[in-house]
């Protein structure tokens, strides 16, 4: 049962964690089954607003980062690319979630009333296929989260939003928390295995992650990569070769330097399961680092875990 976080911050000191809010998103649902009732919950209306209020006072965060039928989560890349990630905060480690949506409106809105879709993007990206089939004509509008697009369905009309004429994409947790929606759909979304992963964040990277059961061992490592201004394209194969460990996957986002396509990159490195190491994980990534800036890519840890 998904707790709120007002109702567990009166019951211990345990430390704070912050999550894409409000209560009834993903995020939300995803931090309580790694940290039940070990942490304190705090929404942020934002995933900017996750990161940025990591501190020595909300040591803890959870940031969704991939889904298996929409990708990549954009703006935790474009977080990613600033310096206080792998100065101040790092990834910690992982979870995944399989995500069932429902498409939510007031209660007694029917499928042919709806006009307009709101859903956090990637909710709306993974539910492309049923939206194209059941509301083709609806306008789409990306909202923060998909739990704030269910409460906005309570909001009064206003210019452009007729809340009788608009559904939400969301957990079906979201009509237990705010009451007067009902499910009009449930499973609407694309593929049969629709799963997010997401990153657990703290400020400082060695806090004590507060896990209800401690995760395996992965030995995974984030490196965030830029190659120098002075030295000419990105060569996949160059860095490839540098960091000299296997990579479970690359992405890319603008760097907004002023030299145009100047990229950063994402590699996730991991260690072969089963392989006996004799150099420590941290060593064996701290040396790909090395490597990679010996080949003059400007490279940081963003997280190792
Ligand atoms: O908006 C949410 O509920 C989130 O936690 C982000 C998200 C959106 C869609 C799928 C997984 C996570």
């Amino acid at each position: 049962m998904l707790n709120t976080p007002s109702a567990l911050a009166l019951c211990s000191d345990a430390p704070t964690l912050a999550f894409l809010g409000p209560p009834g998103t993903y995020s939300h649902q995803a931090a309580f089954d790694v940290f039940g009732d070990s942490v304190h919950y705090v929404a942020k209306q934002t995933i900017a607003d996750v990161f940025e209020s990591l501190s020595s006072e909300l040591p803890f965060g959870i940031i969704p980062q991939e889904n298996s039928t929409n990708g990549s989560v954009i703006e935790t890349y474009n977080l990613l690319r600033c310096r206080a990630i792998g100065r101040d905060s790092f990834v910690r480690g992982e979870t995944n979630m399989p995500i069932n949506h429902s498409l939510v409106v007031r209660q007694n809105v029917k499928l042919e009333d709806i006009e307009l879709v709101l859903s956090h993007e990637q909710a709306l990206g993974q539910c492309r296929a049923f939206l194209k089939e059941h509301v083709p004509k609806a306008s789409l509008k990306p909202t923060d989260s998909t739990a704030s697009a269910a409460r906005a369905l309570l909001d009064p009309p206003s210019k452009g939003f007729d809340p009788l004429k608009t559904a939400a994409i969301c957990s079906t947790v979201v009509t237990s928390l705010f009451h007067g929606l009902e499910v009009l759909r449930t499973g609407i979304q694309d593929g049969e295995s629709n799963t997010t992963r997401f990153y657990i964040v703290s400020y400082g990277g060695d806090v004590l992650v507060p896990w209800i059961t401690p995760p395996p061992c992965q030995k995974r490592a984030l490196i965030r990569v830029l190659p120098a201004s002075s030295s000419g394209a990105w060569d996949t194969s160059r860095a490839i070769k540098a960091v000299n460990l296997p990579i479970s996957r690359i992405d890319r986002r603008p760097s907004l330097c002023s030299k145009t396509f100047r990229d950063v990159y994402f590699l996730e490195v991991y260690a072969e399961a089963g392989q006996e190491n004799d150099v420590p994980w941290f060593d064996c990534v701290n040396q790909a680092v090395e490597r990679l800036r010996q080949a003059s890519l400007e490279s940081t840890v963003l997280g190792i875990w």
